[in-house]
């Protein structure tokens, strides 16, 4: 499914001869969460607002909602409100798969792509179970010259995606919203 998404958002932006060798090097983490009911006195955050660093994340749950968007500066979708500081709850059906796009979708798509802000919040007697699957790139990841031109400058630097793990690793902060900007912007 990661390999179909990433063929036609390569394909409709018009770099499709750059897919074969992304995929050759793209690697796969993928990772499944337990989120309990919160205890007397405990709050009720399962995951802390983020973007996610990998290229795409596709997510799928038990059928326990949770997962909130903050749709603040997301272009060209339709759930951009007019107030855009608040949270959107996510409802999906537990046989339906959620593709969000992370950071170094972001910084490839020089922009274009918005990585959304999320986090879950866990409400109601139902323990919440997710699975992801992460995707990341081994090695340097370029941006593609096609996606730079004068309504789109250049944004970001060609990057190493584990440079980027690393870098998040060892330097996120509440005050650095977007680790993209921070270790590859222009
Ligand atoms: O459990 C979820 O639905 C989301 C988890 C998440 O955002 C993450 O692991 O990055
Ligand atoms: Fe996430």
């Amino acid at each position: 499914m990661e390999q179909l998404i990433k063929r036609m958002v390569f394909e409709s932006y018009g770099v499709g001869k750059y897919y074969d060798s992304h995929i050759a090097s793209t690697t796969y983490l993928l990772r499944t969460m337990k989120y309990r009911i919160p205890q007397m006195g405990e709050d009720n955050i399962g995951a802390e607002a983020h973007t996610d660093k990998s290229f795409f994340t596709i997510l799928h749950q038990n059928g326990v909602n949770g997962l909130e968007i903050k749709p603040n500066g997301v272009n060209g979708l339709e759930i951009k409100p007019k107030n855009g500081d608040h949270w959107l709850r996510l409802q999906f059906s537990p046989n339906s798969f959620l593709v969000m796009a992370g950071d170094a979708c972001l910084a490839w798509s020089n922009g274009r792509i918005h990585s959304a802000t999320h986090r879950v919040m866990i409400e109601g007697s139902k323990e919440r179970y997710s699975t992801a699957l992460f995707s990341y790139h081994k090695g340097i990841i370029d941006i593609p010259q096609e996606l730079v031109d004068e309504q789109h400058p250049l944004r970001f630097h060609s990057f190493n995606h584990y440079g980027l793990l690393g870098y998040f690793s060892t330097h996120h902060s509440d005050k650095m919203p977007s680790t993209a900007n921070a270790y590859c912007g222009v």
